[in-house]
């Protein structure tokens, strides 16, 4: 396992970005940097030619023309040489140019999307418990923006930082060559310029450390409104939410200006020290050129080549900053992409036989992360297959608790849960999964057709299957009621099917599964009297041979369960059929009572 991504230091970070994404696209990216280099010494060598060129053409004489100290031409040839030299140069530099764009441009989109795809896979397979812990608008904003960041710092960021420090380091030998003298005085103020871009590459970073926490608040307060919608326009809150995104937004904004200040007012800076340099470099020249010592169109390649360098040093430094940019997006990326999830598989896991399944918790305990208190205490209880047996009791009781240890969700702290005796942390992850079936109180939906979500747990099903399935369900009536039948798209319909249509999909889903083991959390306790039976009905069907374990609030739904469980602050309080609980006088027919199953009138709700 690597280091802790957000304190990585610097060179074991472009190691691993280079392990994990540069590496395999090794001759795109040396192939572009080649590009760059191209590009970046031919833009110093168009500079050089200044020199023959007004020495050449202006100031004339018999001298013959010298390009790039080795070839000689004779001083009446120099109309065509030079012209055709600055055009050579000229094209093969717009050659590398674009082919450095093109090859950078792919390269930077093929690892954004490279690092989308990781990010999305360890967030789906991330453990429950992480992912409830965290607001799914932090997980959006690294796909969409901090990996961009990243393809910025190592494409763009990579090859033209190359790219502009080969034109700088040619620029100065260029210089060098025509004055050495002179060049010294110019070095003299390069630590100044990049002491300057120092100060505002730290701001600039600062921001964008901020800024990116704040574009994360920003999303989840988006994704927050969206799936609230309904209580903010009960509760007439729009304008408030409105102000609360205002406040986020201009948080954001605070950091974001601070940082492209920072940005744009490093490049005047550091020009207003080149300048000087410039100036100085005039006197100094103007004194040696006096002197003889300097010819013309020494001077104009020196200064062109000293404008060259001080742009090349503000891009340097620009860059910089991005890179800085990119390196804490990918800090950030790291640390969410390192995170092991706790509910792993063991290394000799075994495969679960298909067939009946019987479900033993055994002495189950369990706390949630961070809570003290255990929300379970020594439970244990059994469904053998074909038998239907419910969980009662007390809000907050820890029932759902319990489904969710089934599936691993969550893993118990202490004793097991045993499918046909076999411990499930000894199972296959997958093998386990696919032995349940799970239908919720508000069944989800995907923006897909009906077929399709009702094959959700089998992709490879025919359309003769599903069909059974939802007659099964009781859902194929309405189905092919609506406008496309099967080929409707539950997105668009989503909103215009009634909860027990929903519901019924939901069952369809489970019939088409066939799963030994059925899980039901208040599965008709959303629904009207009408739906319920029609539910109810359907659910009865597939109960049928199989291990349910179901949690109603209504006790009206568990009466013929074959055992119910009564669940009081995370321990089996009372256990037995409804017949044996009402006559036992205990929590149970205390909670029957209320809801008038005993035969008594009703006396308060149970919540
Ligand atoms: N993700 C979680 N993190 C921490 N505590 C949790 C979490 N989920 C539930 N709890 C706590 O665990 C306890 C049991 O909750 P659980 O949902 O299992 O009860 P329940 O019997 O199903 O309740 P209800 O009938 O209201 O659905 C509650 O005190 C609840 O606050």
């Amino acid at each position: 396992m690597s280091e802790p991504a957000p304190s990585m230091p610097l060179r074991a970070l472009l190691a691993r970005i280079w392990r994990e994404y540069l590496s395999s696209r090794k001759g795109s990216l040396i192939l572009s940097i080649l590009c760059a280099a191209t590009t970046g010494l031919l833009t110093a060598a168009l500079l050089k030619l200044l020199e023959p060129a007004v020495n050449g053409l202006f100031l004339g004489g018999d001298q013959p023309i010298v390009l790039f100290g080795r070839f000689r031409f004779p001083a009446d040839e120099a109309l065509i040489v030079i012209p055709a030299a600055i055009l050579t140069v000229a094209v093969v530099r717009t050659l590398a140019a674009l082919g450095q764009a093109a090859l950078v441009n792919r390269l930077g989109h093929t690892i954004v999307g490279d690092i989308q795809i990781r990010l999305f896979g360890a967030m789906i397979r991330a453990d429950l418990a992480r992912l409830r812990s965290q607001h799914s608008g932090g997980f959006v904003s690294s796909v969409l923006f901090d990996a961009n960041l990243v393809r910025e710092a190592f494409t763009s960021g990579v090859v033209n930082y190359t790219q502009n420090l080969l034109t700088l380091i040619a620029v100065l030998i260029y210089m060098g060559i025509i004055d050495w003298q002179l060049t010294m005085v110019v070095l003299l103020g390069v630590p100044l310029v990049a002491l300057v871009l120092r100060r505002f590459g730290r701001r600039t970073r600062k921001a964008a450390v901020g800024a990116m926490a704040e574009t994360e608040n920003l999303s989840t307060a988006l994704m927050e409104n969206l799936d609230g919608v309904r209580l903010i326009k009960i509760e007439n809150r729009e304008a408030a939410e409105q102000d609360r995104v205002a406040e986020v937004v201009a948080r954001r904004q605070r950091h974001v200006i601070k940082g492209a200040n920072a940005r744009a007012f490093a490049g005047p800076s550091s020009d207003l020290v080149a300048y000087v340099v410039v100036a100085a470099v005039m006197a100094y020249a103007g004194w040696r050129a006096q002197s003889g010592e300097m010819t013309v169109g020494g001077f104009a390649a020196f200064i062109g080549l000293l404008l060259a360098a001080g742009q090349s040093l503000r891009q340097v430094t620009n860059l910089a900053t991005v890179m800085s940019e990119g390196f804490t997006a990918a800090r950030r990326l790291f640390a969410a992409l390192d995170i092991e999830p706790e509910i792993r598989e063991a290394a000799d896991a075994e495969a679960l036989p298909s067939g009946p399944v019987e479900v033993a918790l055994d002495q189950v305990s369990f706390a949630y992360a961070g809570t003290d208190a255990p929300t379970l205490d020594a439970v244990s209880l059994r469904v053998a297959p074909g038998e239907t047996v419910a969980l009662v009791g007390p809000s907050g009781g820890g029932k759902s608790t319990i489904l969710s240890l089934l599936p691993r969700f969550y893993d118990v702290t202490a004793g097991a849960v045993r499918l046909n005796g076999m411990d499930i942390r000894q199972v296959r992850i997958s093998d386990l999964r696919d032995h349940i079936a799970l239908v919720t109180q508000e069944p989800f939906l995907f923006d897909d057709t009906i077929a399709a979500n009702i094959a959700y747990g089998r992709p490879g099903a025919t359309q003769a299957q599903i069909e059974d399935a939802a007659r099964s369900a009781a859902a194929h009536d309405f189905i092919t009621g609506l406008p496309d039948g099967y080929a409707t798209r539950a997105g668009e319909a989503g909103l215009r099917l009634s909860g027990g249509q929903r519901q019924r999909i939901a069952i369809a889903r489970a019939f088409l599964k066939d799963a030994p083991i059925l899980l039901l959390d208040e599965a008709t306790s959303a629904l009207d009297t009408e739906s319920e039976a029609l539910v109810q009905a359907a659910l009865e069907r597939l109960m049928e041979g199989r291990a349910t374990l179901m949690i109603a609030h209504r006790l009206s739904t568990v009466r013929n369960a074959d055992r119910i469980y009564v669940i009081e602050a995370g321990r089996v309080v009372e256990e037995g059929t409804h017949d044996a609980l009402v006559a036992r006088g205990g929590l149970y027919a205390r909670l029957a009572r209320q809801q008038s199953l005993d035969g008594t009138p009703a006396v308060e709700a149970v919540a």
